[in-house]
């Protein structure tokens, strides 16, 4: 096995993606793009470590699906390679995006065949079309459409990136820098997922998977004889709050934990730590809308919620259509998947001797279906 190590680059924001769902948390069956990507190189048993660079948000995610060695990007591509390199200690380093989903093994392989023939084997395809370059049409045969992955020797390629520009791809870094170039011919596909429409090009990419997973939350929070009390994103008539860090809205928290769970994303208290001043005082309603965001971010929907309340008092029936409202809005979906139940404990327990409330829920989450974009 060659002196080999794979980078491969996830730390993209997808800006031009024009969806909620971030490219690499696009589902192929259950996995997230970019841990079929990976897994898919790391059957061809070539490479001694397999560095997969990402947001610094994304990574503790990711470390839910695998062990791969997860390092912080940069804000562009050149600084997120170089904060890979610094774990690279091979002689040679093959650098390729998530984006180029479809890679083949073979293609891998073919390019590895070449290490050592030069500072940067880079896979190419020719130019089919007429191509025009400042209103002047130029000669095609001389044009490369360049690809990755790139094979570059490590030394060359630290070196080269030191230079103050940015490059869009290891082998201008490294020719810029006085070092050799080897073309191969690329592959097809190799193409790289940028704008939706691609989708249609990545032939490999199976449908996610049609599961729905189901999560629950429940939380608790004791009565205080100050502040106001809100429950269900809703300000509650009431001469009394809730004992707690955020406005202690403890429907919204358990719907949080439902949500965070259904996705695999933790707690929320791992989400928002209530030692953190950041959250004091903070209006639960706006933990929801950032959790919100993650989930869609990470390639889900929701589909329902079904929260049940356990109080003796406040009675919340006038309260259920405002909070069945809020919530759906903040949720993104239809009302009806909204449903909001109370119940008493018949004055059992703390409940029943109304020292506070308790509130649990369920969520069901499905993979965003890129295929019926
Ligand atoms: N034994 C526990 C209990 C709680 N946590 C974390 O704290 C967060 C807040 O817990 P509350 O009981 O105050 O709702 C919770 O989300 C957990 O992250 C814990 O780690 N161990
Ligand atoms: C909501 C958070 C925010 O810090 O704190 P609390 O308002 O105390 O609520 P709890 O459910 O006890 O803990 C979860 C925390 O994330």
């Amino acid at each position: 096995m060659p002196n080999l190590t794979l980078i491969l680059l996830a730390a993209g924001s997808s800006t031009r993606f024009e969806l909620d769902v971030k490219k690499q948390w696009l589902r192929v069956d259950h996995k997230p793009l970019w841990q079929f990507v990976a897994d898919k190189c790391e059957d061809t048993k070539q490479f001694d470590k397999i560095i997969i660079t990402s947001s610094k948000e994304d990574i503790e995610f990711m470390k839910n699906y695998s062990d791969f060695t997860f390092v912080e990007g940069g804000s562009t591509r050149g600084e997120s390679l170089q904060n890979s390199l610094c774990e690279v200690t091979t002689e040679y380093v093959l650098v390729s995006d998530i984006a180029r989903s479809c890679i083949s093994k073979e293609f891998l392989e073919q390019i590895i065949s070449h290490i050592g023939d030069s500072d940067c084997i880079v896979p190419y395809l020719p130019v089919n079309d007429t191509i025009v370059y400042e209103d002047k049409t130029i000669d095609r045969d001389k044009v490369k459409r360049v690809q990755t992955p790139q094979l570059s020797l490590t030394s060359a390629l630290k070196n080269a990136l030191k230079q103050p520009q940015e490059f869009t791809d290891e082998s201008s870094a490294i020719v810029a820098n006085g070092g050799s170039r080897e073309f191969i011919l690329g592959d097809v596909n190799a193409h790289k997922l940028t704008h939706l429409q691609d989708l249609k090009e990545l032939s490999c990419l199976a449908a996610p998977s049609e599961d729905t997973l189901s999560g629950t939350g429940f939380d608790v929070h004791a009565f205080d004889n100050k502040g106001n009390m809100y429950l269900g994103g809703v300000k509650i008539d009431s001469e009394y709050g809730f004992k707690a860090h955020s406005d202690g809205d403890v429907a919204i928290h358990a719907l949080i934990d439902a949500l965070l769970g259904a996705a695999g994303m933790g707690d929320i208290g791992m989400m928002f730590p209530d030692s953190d001043e950041m959250y004091k005082g903070i209006d639960s309603k706006e933990l929801l809308k950032r959790v919100v965001a993650k989930i869609y971010n990470f390639g889900f929907v929701i589909v329902n919620v079904d929260l049940t309340i356990a109080a003796e008092k406040p009675k919340i029936g006038n309260y259920k259509l405002a909070m069945r409202k809020i919530l759906s809005s903040i949720l993104n979906i239809e009302p009806s998947r909204v449903n909001i139940k109370a119940t008493t404990t018949e004055k059992l327990g703390f409940i029943g001797r109304g020292e506070g409330v308790g509130a649990i829920a369920n969520a069901n989450l499905k993979y965003f279906d890129w295929t019926k974009i």
